[in-house]
């Protein structure tokens, strides 16, 4: 059930984990009480026999100790070997069956989403693989490391996506674990071996044979007889000194992370941080007291983000610890993940693009909702007549959203109207409420205007995603950067066009 896309989700593993190591537990103990009694069984025949054999004639003569020996030998050892064959912890081997059968269990899929994620941090963030490794993440020390496993498994989905400059980080990383590590840990079919083999292959799919080359040559070092070091030699051999007669040595790649476009610079260095201190020095703040007499008494502070084009603010402390408990407890049984309206098939699906679950909810759920709907209108000064529900959001490792746009863009026919299907209308504005801080990462990026928001638990950021005309704003698009460190929670409202026909009318232009 896509644990890997919230933290939420992730949190049911720990007790799932928890069952699986008591019903082990169970399996070991009846299994090793099997032992101790074939043991007690074993020893009490040593002791017999060594009384035998230390003066056989007297053992043998004398009936009572030569009817034990014959007892001994004809009937207890069909009892032994059917002890023997003896299956004990069935019931717990049939537990931890149904365990991993049961939809709650990750599969490889969630395994691939978990790395999708942690390459996507790598990647955003510039994580060093080799820090990681020692469990510091963006410079702050955790007390958490990741084993050599962990980081193979890395590298190796990596591998397989063809990410193989990030494979090579990873690989490293897992072989100078490895090392550190001492046997400390037992892996199944896992050692210095494998990993150096997958780092061979990946060089080789990467057409670096030099750096090909010093993974063989650590392989052979640790496996004289590796089979699959002695072919890459020769292949690697091969291809070298075919490419050295062939003048093209030159022509062989140096290997660097890929470069990306623009727009992506831009949302990775707000992502960082790195946009902040540039591009939001000019804000300023207010109290809103006008948009309900209610302000009056308890006016909201608000930050001004962007002034226009799109207009976006940030209200400060405006929905409590309490009612985000709610909110979340409420929450905890219905997540689920999150779709990516995909226009031209006209459906839904899962994607990569949005790594996060999520709940729909309405006024009818919890009377905690009406309360939000009036703040919200106070705050924001339209009407919540027409808005889609409030949905909950809760990310998980690397969980992001990518850029897009919250208006649908919705076609007019002829006459300039909107399509009835669209009765209210489009998505003039977005309240995003941050339920939750964020340790580290977790930003909402809007690149267009080079902004950058921190989550804050119990604000609200506040902006147009429509013109004046109510065609969709293209700058207001804005991103989700992944998470790197901590829980994300955020509720979305979405201000529909239509209700605001006495609040703030589309003028003229739209009709
Ligand atoms: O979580 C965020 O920071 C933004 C979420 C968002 O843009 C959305 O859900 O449409
Ligand atoms: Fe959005």
């Amino acid at each position: 059930e896509d644990v890997a896309t919230s933290i939420s989700g992730i949190e049911k593993l720990l007790i799932v984990e928890q069952n699986l190591i008591n019903f082990l537990e169970g399996y070991i103990n009846e299994n090793e009480n099997k032992l101790y009694i074939l043991k007690r069984k074993l020893d009490e025949y040593k002791e017999e026999n060594a009384i035998g054999s230390r003066d056989t004639e007297k053992y043998v003569n004398n009936p009572l100790s030569s009817f034990s020996l014959i007892r001994r030998v004809a009937s207890d050892w069909t009892d032994i070997m059917k002890f023997i064959n003896s299956a004990p912890g069935k019931l717990y081997y049939s537990q931890i069956t149904k365990i991993l059968k049961s939809p709650e269990f990750p599969n490889s899929e969630d395994i691939f989403e978990a790395v999708e994620g942690f390459l996507r941090i790598q990647s955003t963030y510039k994580l060093e693989p080799m820090e990681v490794m020692r469990g510091v993440i963006n410079g702050v020390q955790y007390d958490h490391e990741m084993n050599s496993k962990d980081l193979f498994e890395l590298g190796t989905i990596a591998f397989s996506q063809g990410r193989h400059f990030y494979a090579d980080e990873w690989l490293k990383a897992s072989s100078a674990k490895y090392d550190l590590e001492n046997n400390k840990n037992y892996y199944f079919n896992f050692d210095k071996e494998t990993i150096l083999e997958k780092a061979v292959e990946n060089k080789i799919a990467q057409e670096d044979f030099f750096g090909a080359w010093r993974y063989v040559n650590q392989l052979l070092e640790v496996n004289p007889k590796s089979s699959k070091g002695l072919e890459s030699l020769q292949n690697i051999d091969d291809t070298i000194s075919y490419n050295y007669f062939n003048n093209i040595t030159k022509k062989i790649k140096f290997f660097e992370e890929p470069t990306k476009p623009y727009d992506k610079m831009i949302i990775e260095m707000g992502c960082r941080d790195e946009l902040t201190s540039d591009f939001t020095s000019a804000l300023f703040c207010y109290y809103e007291k006008e948009n309900h007499p209610f302000l009056k008494l308890a006016p909201i502070k608000v930050e001004i983000v962007n002034s226009e084009n799109p207009f976006m603010v940030i209200f400060h402390e405006v929905i409590s610890d309490k009612e985000i408990q709610i909110l979340k407890d409420l929450s905890k049984t219905g997540l689920k993940r999150a779709l990516v309206s995909n226009s031209t098939l006209n459906s839904s699906e899962k994607s990569n693009t949005r790594t996060a679950k999520l709940v729909w909810y309405d006024e009818r759920d919890h009377k905690i909702f009406s309360t939000l709907i009036q703040r919200s209108e106070d705050m924001s000064g339209l009407s919540l007549s027409t808005y889609d529900r409030f949905q909950v959001m809760n990310y998980g490792i690397g969980g992001h959203y990518s850029v897009h746009n919250d208006f649908f863009g919705i076609p007019k026919n002829v006459d300039g109207f909107q399509y009835t299907k669209f009765q209210n209308g489009d998505r003039i504005a977005t309240m995003l409420f941050y339920l939750s801080d964020v340790e580290q990462g977790g930003f909402t990026i809007f690149p267009n205007i080079f902004k950058a928001v921190k989550p804050k638990k119990g604000t609200c950021v506040f902006w147009y995603n429509l013109q004046p005309n109510c065609d969709g704003l293209i700058r207001s698009r804005h991103t989700a950067c992944p998470v790197l460190v901590g829980n994300k929670w955020v509720m979305n409202i979405w201000i529909r066009s239509s209700g605001q026909m006495f609040k703030k009318p589309c003028p003229a232009g739209y009709q």
